[in-house]
């Protein structure tokens, strides 16, 4: 879990509260958090106890980001919301209200602070020390709170410190402070002077901080396709997942709008486990995983085992996911086309597979291949070296009708190899003695030709980079 902190304890912290704007997975949700309300100051030079932290819990993958200034969908801030409140009243009311917020008198000294020369400089310095604050504020929102939580925050007994600034680490292992809780309020002996010796006033706690942020959540996958638009992804991807993975398939490009993760379950020799056998589906939900060790356990599926399956195939089946992402074009590092926003996904794949179109005259998977490789790289460079394996997609279309076809497929089979080795392979990392080298596969995904072997080689990364 990353954790993002509300409300950390500025000492006599009287309360917190932002509003959250959050983005997940690509939908949009509103929620506001408001942190825990700090006591109030009790009596003479008593001040009021501190609100503990208010946690938010976040997955890890989660990008926060503070929405702009000028960003419509930034929630109006502590100031601008008193402001809002206070539009409708005459001058006189204005006052009367900002004092209310801002100040305690004892009782029955209401009307005698407020005609004292000594009370209205207290104030004075109050509005000045609050004008500060909101500019200070302003600063800092020019240089919008942005934090990749890729790490895991784990819990830690230490106490929390105080006075960080917004976007720290609060301390190791408490996570991120987003929003500090309001100070305390002044009491009276902050206000003693030779004027006034005995100052029959105090302020309020001030309002926490308000703060709007985004949060995206980077889909994680164990292997991620990668592949120029219309190549085929989102059909491997079904056909991977025996149909039921949920992603849309047509023949334009930029089909698929966001990335879609599908499960695939696989046997141990390399057959997907999918919706033909109607019993043994399982839905993707550990709920549902669950649910199916249970009606396994209790022999729910004995006959069914006993026509098709030995026993030792259930409990060799292998699963991981895989991410369909959309299509990746040149340029799009530099937020052409869909952009890089998918590609934050694909960065945290175990390993990545290129699928390109084999088929037609025209089609050129080198040039995509070089291109697909170029992108992932100006993104973030090593990137590329996550890539396991090359899927020449659509082979169905070629080799059909004479043997002159077939013989073309062959040589053009046989050039991408020869692009792979020589312009692919030099970028591998070497694991041990051995030099990884890309698989080429051909297959086609439409008809589920030749994915036994792609099921394998998938199986055979995730175990190799989770070992
Ligand atoms: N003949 C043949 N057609 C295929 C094969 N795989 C995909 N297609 C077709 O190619 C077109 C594009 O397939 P998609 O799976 O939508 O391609 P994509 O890579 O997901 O495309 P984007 O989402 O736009 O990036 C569709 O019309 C598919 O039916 C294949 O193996 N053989
Ligand atoms: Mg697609």
């Amino acid at each position: 879990m990353g954790l993002l902190q509300v409300g950390m304890g500025v000492k006599e912290a009287t309360s917190t509260s932002f509003p959250l704007l959050g983005s997940l997975r690509f939908r949009l949700y509103r929620k506001r958090i408001r942190g825990t309300q700090g006591g109030n100051g009790k009596g003479t030079w008593m001040s009021g106890r501190s609100a503990g932290p208010t946690i938010i819990k976040v997955p890890v993958g989660t990008i926060v980001r503070e929405l702009a200034n000028e960003d419509s969908r930034r929630a109006q801030d502590e100031w601008e919301a008193e402001e809002e409140g206070l539009q409708d009243l005459s001058p006189a009311e204005k006052i009367a209200k900002m004092r209310e917020r801002r100040w305690l008198h004892y009782p029955g000294a209401t009307d005698d602070n407020l005609g004292r020369e000594a009370f209205r400089e207290a104030e004075k310095i109050l509005y000045r020390q609050e004008r500060d604050r909101r500019i200070l504020r302003r600063e800092q929102q020019k240089d919008p709170l942005f934090l990749d939580l890729d790490a895991p925050v784990t819990s830690s007994s230490k106490d929390i410190q105080s006075g960080l600034e917004i976007g720290h680490q609060a301390i190791e292992n408490l996570g991120y402070i987003v929003a500090t809780g309001g100070e305390g309020g002044l009491g009276n002996p902050a206000f003693l002077s030779t004027d006034n010796r005995s100052p029959k006033f105090a302020t309020r706690g001030t309002e926490g901080q308000r703060i709007t942020l985004s949060l995206e959540l980077k889909i994680l996958a164990d292997i991620g396709l990668v592949g120029y638009p219309n190549a085929g992804k989102s059909t491997l991807l079904r056909a991977l997942t025996g149909g039921r993975a949920k992603t849309e398939v047509a023949g334009y490009a930029f089909t698929t709008l966001n990335p879609v993760v599908g499960v695939v379950r696989m046997d141990s020799r390399g057959n997907v486990l999918g919706s033909e056998e109607e019993n043994l589906v399982i839905d993707e939900t550990r709920p549902e995983a669950e649910r199916f060790k249970e009606r396994l356990d209790r022999g729910d599926f004995a006959h069914t085992l006993s026509q098709n399956k030995s026993v030792l195939d259930m409990e060799e089946m292998f699963r991981f996911t895989v991410a369909d992402n959309p299509g990746l074009i040149s340029q799009a590092s530099e937020d052409v086309g869909l952009g890089h926003s998918f590609l934050r996904s694909i960065e945290r794949s175990l390993a990545l597979v290129y699928v390109v179109d084999f088929s037609g005259p025209d089609s050129d998977p080198e040039r995509e291949l070089r291109i697909l490789r170029d992108e992932l790289e100006t993104y973030k460079p090593g990137l590329s070296r996550k890539a396991r394996l090359v899927i020449a997609n659509k082979a169905d279309l070629l080799g059909v009708g004479s043997n002159q076809s077939v013989e073309e497929a062959r040589e053009k089979l046989q050039r991408l190899e020869a692009f792979v080795r020589s312009d692919l392979d030099e970028n591998m990392p070497e694991i041990g003695q051995k030099t990884n080298r890309l698989d080429v596969v051909p297959v086609s995904a439409k008809f589920s030709q030749n994915l036994q072997k792609v099921l394998l080689l998938l199986r055979s990364y995730v175990e190799e980079a989770t070992r």
